[in-house]
């Protein structure tokens, strides 16, 4: 089923300004269209001498231009109405696909390209929701309509609308491929500059410090050059088939005249006028739909790009939610013969068994690349293993809604991003109706109201624009706060005390000795750290090579 096929019925969801505009387009056409027909008629009538009563006829025009006018104000309000609500319902949709979807396990597709590449592929639907259903539909109506009529007043105008309506049609048909093309390579061109801008202004000082700024410059300018090219060929199709259209339009208009006097000795001297006037009065639905088929090969890419992400598959598929009580089993964190892999080639992890009570705090350990942030990531149920079982807190992970997964588990990833504000509103990102102590007192435990962590407004410090204000240990001190608000039953931090100053680290290495029921995992490097926990795991090349309280 085509792309925007799939997304019509998404307008059926707002039946009230949809039939309100339905209806007041209907009303502004045949409102022209009778405007015209009635000036025409009293012309000819005045022509063949027997006219009208000025003053019936003038009130009959005036009230009809008055309708015509506040329909005209009623449909754009409707039109706008029924587009932003449609909109809104479609950017709802494509949140909940891309939450669903992403991050993606083989990195398919960059997450922020395929977000802002829907986002615009949206605005493009406004001009479908908004310009084109209802409108599209009143035109073809009139359009029937006018033919009509021109053709019961005389057939001759057949002549000229059978040819001029195929080659109007046929045009954009004909150059239909040609513009999807375009749209596609206009779409990529235009994400892969939104990206790289963004890129830049993130990575500003890191390409300043590598004296790269400049090629940077240049790659852009040279992506933007590209773009105009690409919008130069777009713009000149899009010339081309107007120019058609509007010469198509003009030997109709021309056609129609042709007949008018061709035939005016056999038609009643009063209908010549009319049938001029309604013959050419087809002209402007015909216009419309022209510039709906103009405008098809877009509008199909950009449905076809926002159903694409619709369908995306679900990174996991999230158990059915639940009022049953989930009993903490006491089992704290548990791989049972967990494999997986990124890229189905590659064994990333190879049943890898291990457990973490409540209470104990385990190093994971080895090598880069042996897999220990995937395991963080599994047991945060970013995905699935492809063969064995996690146990969270007892409960196989993938029958745990997530809402209740997300309680349980709380991680401090390498390099977690601060948000911009202060470091209160940080740390209720997760938590937003948490007390104030319990803010305090996770604070106080990742070691943000100490003295030496250089914060003197504590919880009230500004951050700055995603943490730019604060030193790598003071951000990390911040993420491990985050992760302690919600006081969970297992946590993880990955490479978290890694930025740390001594004085940070030894107090997380004492935060870690203090006794607690949490079974907490640790991805370390730092022998200090290690020697906090419990027990210390070590793998490689996704194997577990030894588990052991002693190393
Ligand atoms: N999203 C991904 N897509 C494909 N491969 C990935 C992805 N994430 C990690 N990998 C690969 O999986 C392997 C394990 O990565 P992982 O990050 O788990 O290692 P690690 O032990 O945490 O390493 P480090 O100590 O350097 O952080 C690596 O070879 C890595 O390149």
């Amino acid at each position: 089923m085509s792309a925007v096929r799939r997304l019509l019925p998404v307008i059926a969801s707002r039946p009230r300004p949809l039939i309100e505009t339905l209806i007041c387009n209907i009303v502004v056409q045949l409102g022209t269209l009778g405007l015209a027909a009635g000036l025409a008629l009293l012309i000819g009538r005045t022509l063949a001498g027997d006219p009208a009563d000025i003053y019936v006829a003038g009130a009959l025009l005036a009230a009809a231009a008055v309708v015509t006018a506040l329909a005209t104000w009623r449909e754009s309000m409707a039109s706008h109405d029924l587009a932003y609500g449609l909109i809104g319902i479609l950017r709802d949709r494509i949140f909940t696909a891309l939450r669903r979807s992403l991050p993606d396990r083989r990195r398919r597709r960059h997450s922020g390209d395929l977000t802002s590449t829907a986002l615009a592929d949206v605005e493009t639907l406004e001009w479908l929701y908004a310009h084109t259903v209802a409108q599209t539909l009143t035109a073809a109506l009139v359009l029937a309509i006018t033919v009509t009529v021109s053709v019961l007043i005389t057939p001759w105008l057949l002549l000229i609308w059978v040819p001029l309506l195929v080659a109007g049609v046929a045009t954009p048909w004909l150059t239909s491929r040609v513009a999807r093309r375009q749209a596609a390579a206009l779409a990529v061109d235009g994400v892969t500059l939104r990206s790289d801008m963004i890129d830049t202004v993130h990575g500003l000082r890191e390409l300043r410090a590598a004296n790269a700024l400049d090629r940077r410059r240049r790659q852009i300018a040279a992506r933007t050059a590209s773009m105009t090219r690409m919008q130069a060929k777009v713009a000149s199709r899009l010339g081309l088939e107007r120019g058609i259209a509007d010469a198509l339009l003009a030997l109709a208009a021309l056609g129609s005249l042709a007949v008018a006097a061709l035939t005016h000795d056999t038609l009643a001297p009063e209908l010549v006028p009319l049938a001029f006037t309604v013959s050419t009065a087809a002209l402007a639905p015909a216009a419309q739909i022209s510039d709906l088929l103009r405008n098809a090969g877009t509008l199909r890419e950009s449905a076809h790009r926002i159903v694409e992400i619709l369908d995306r598959p679900p990174a996991t598929r999230d158990a059915p939610p639940s009022d049953e009580p989930f009993p903490d089993l006491g089992t704290g964190l548990e791989f049972r013969d967990v494999s997986f892999t990124y890229d189905e080639r590659t064994t990333t992890l190879d049943r890898v068994s291990f457990t973490i009570r409540p209470g104990e705090t385990v190093a994971l350990v080895g090598p880069s690349g042996a897999g220990k942030t995937t395991c963080a990531r599994l047991a945060l149920r970013l995905w699935d293993p492809d063969d064995g079982t996690i146990l969270v807190a007892g409960h196989d992970a993938t029958t745990l809604p997530d809402t209740r997964l997300r309680e349980l588990v709380s991680a401090v990833p390498q390099d977690a991003p601060v948000l911009t504000g202060t470091i209160e509103s940080n740390l209720r990102l997760g938590a937003p109706t948490a007390s104030a102590h319990i803010l305090e007192d996770a604070a106080k435990q990742a070691g943000i109201v100490s003295p030496d962590a250089g914060l003197p407004r504590g919880l009230a410090s500004d951050v700055g624009e995603r943490g730019a204000a604060l030193s790598g240990g003071q951000r990390a001190r911040v993420a491990i706060a985050r992760a302690l608000v919600n006081r969970p039953a297992i946590l993880i931090l990955d490479e978290a005390t890694a930025a740390l100053d001594p004085e940070a680290d030894a107090a997380i290495s004492a935060f870690l000795r203090r006794p607690s029921t949490r079974a907490t995992l640790v991805i370390a490097h730092r022998p200090a750290t290690i020697a906090a926990c419990d027990r210390t795991i070590q793998l490689r090349d996704g194997r577990i090579v030894l588990d052991d309280h002693t190393m």
